[in-house]
């Protein structure tokens, strides 16, 4: 009867006057605004999906690729209560279909999706902004968690990649934990309970005005599980690595733009971190052999090495230094961004700069050993899978009696293992007889090796023995001359150094 111009202006006039009186208020979030994803509607999703408990009548299950579980969220046109802060709100998921599409600058989805926020309208300034920030941090924790973590590399140097990113990165699947990590308990123990307080510290280090960062240095021989521990860190925390490749930064400044595009929530390394300032330093002054060698002496550098002795070297900005890497963990740009770790690890403590080791810098300075009883005992259990009895107490004597003379690393053991881990007493057996053969030879040989992994005077001339072949072998080849004398060169550091030790 009524034209449908008056049919539509009465509608438009209820729905104004259902409004007005209405408790409620309404926020429609759309999977797609305009052209461009909305963010938020996939955030609230995610949200939903956790905080939600499977109560809703019918629910969706998705696995996204490559991740470990399982979200729920809500099916199409269903709604769920969820409370924030005593606030009682009502989400429906709303899916209409799409009229078909003249012109798109690409194509739509053939639904239309979105989520509806139904408030109160007395709590809407009481908790919207809250609401959805939380909203937004509580689906980042969420996306970090499904997701397999990532490492990243900057093996292209500083140079950017088409979306502006100088990391690349690829799925990092390292399976160490911190309980197949062989090493004193306590001592486990202790980093454990050291991260987890970094972790969950956001309010100590706002509290007294530190940046939320913090390092660890790693030392000790090779094969005693330093990159392992960095995995097992990270899987810990569920945080992705950026494994720095110092020899292919070119400056001090290229290093700060690699900090800044790091993400927060993540593991900074610097591996072998005595041979990165070592080479970048040699190439600088390779014509020079005293001045590489001043470098590390002690007496040449100037008081409370705040790498004021390296200053002057970062002027031209050509070379990475270590007063360079030092502002880089420390210095004002270290803080752009949050919650990240520093680990550098190195073979060589005492080749270290007292610069990089000055309390403050490296939070916690963390020996990794050789295999010692306790270490023996997890490896002995994760290997063989044999738990305390059921290696007979005579043998564990045996072994606690012989393991710490014989130095074997973790890598040594576990090498020994595998090797005969389908016949476990046989495995034993060996293990035994090599730790006492080796630890017998080391007695016999008079020199076991220092805490800190120095060389003994045996090695020192096994080591010297090996740079005269390499040196021989260079002069032989003779195609190349410059290489050869700088090889000469470094060779001649090297001596001196271990001469020194
Ligand atoms: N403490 C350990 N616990 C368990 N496994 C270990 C341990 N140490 C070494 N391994 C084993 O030995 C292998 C080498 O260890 P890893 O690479 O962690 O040594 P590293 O200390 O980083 O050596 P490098 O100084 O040469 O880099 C690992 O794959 C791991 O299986
Ligand atoms: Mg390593």
């Amino acid at each position: 009867i009524f034209p449908p111009e008056l049919r539509f202006a009465f509608l438009k006039f209820f729905n104004r006057i259902f409004h007005l009186f209405s408790t409620y208020c309404y926020f429609d979030i759309t999977e797609i605004d305009g052209v461009n994803t909305n963010e938020l509607y996939n955030a609230v999703q995610l949200y939903l999906s956790s905080s939600v408990s499977i109560a809703g009548n019918r629910l969706s299950l998705t696995r996204a690729v490559n991740s470990s579980s399982i979200t729920f969220g809500l099916s199409n046109n269903d709604s769920i209560i969820d409370t924030f802060n005593g606030v009682t709100v009502l989400w429906e998921h709303v899916v209409t279909q799409r009229q078909t599409q003249t012109f798109a600058w690409r194509p739509l989805p053939e639904e239309k999706r979105g989520f509806t926020l139904r408030i109160k309208k007395k709590n809407k300034t009481l908790i919207l902004n809250s609401y959805l920030d939380y909203i937004m941090e509580r689906a980042n924790e969420i996306r970090r968690k499904n997701q397999d973590r990532l490492l990243y590399t900057n093996s292209r140097g500083g140079s950017l990649d088409s979306r502006g990113h100088p990391w690349e990165s690829v799925p990092f699947k390292h399976p160490s934990t911190f309980d197949t990590l062989a090493m004193d308990p306590i001592k486990k123990q202790q980093i454990m309970d050291d991260l987890l307080d970094f972790a969950e510290g956001q309010l100590f280090y706002q509290k007294t005005g530190r940046a939320w960062k913090r390092g660890y240095l790693l030392y000790g021989p090779p094969g005693t599980g330093k990159s392992s521990m960095i995995a097992a860190m990270a899987n810990y925390l569920g945080y992705d690595i950026y494994d720095l490749e110092l020899t292919e930064v070119h400056s001090n400044s290229e290093l700060r733009k690699l900090l800044m595009k790091t993400s927060s929530k993540s593991i900074i390394v610097i591996e072998d971190i005595d041979c990165s300032i070592n080479l970048t330093n040699r190439k600088k002054n390779s014509t020079n052999a005293v001045t590489q060698k001043s470098y590390y002496d002690p007496e040449t550098r100037t008081g409370s090495g705040s790498g004021s002795g390296s200053g002057e070297e970062s002027g031209n900005g050509n070379t990475i230094t270590l007063s360079g890497l030092l502002n880089f963990t420390d210095g004002l740009w270290s803080c752009c961004g949050s919650e990240r770790i520093f680990v550098f690890t190195t073979n060589h403590i005492e080749k270290l700069d007292p610069a990089l080791l000055r309390s403050g810098r490296m939070d916690m300075h963390i020996y990794m050993s050789y295999c010692n009883f306790p270490s023996l005992k997890i490896l002995i259990k994760n290997y063989l899978g044999y738990k305390e009895e059921d290696v007979n107490d005579d043998v564990w004597k045996e072994m606690e009696r012989v393991v710490d003379k014989a130095e074997m690393t973790p890598a040594d053991v576990s090498e020994a293992l595998i090797k005969n881990r389908r016949d476990k007493e046989k495995a034993i057996r060996e293990l035994l007889d090599d730790l006492k053969s080796i630890g017998e030879r080391n007695v016999k040989n008079g020199k076991l090796r220092g805490r800190n992994g120095n060389l003994t005077e045996l090695e020192i001339v096994v080591e010297q023995e090996k740079r005269a072949i390499v040196d021989s072998q260079n002069e032989e080849d003779g195609n190349n001359n410059d290489e050869a004398e700088e090889e000469e060169i470094e060779l001649e550091d090297n001596i001196c150094k271990t001469r020194e030790d």
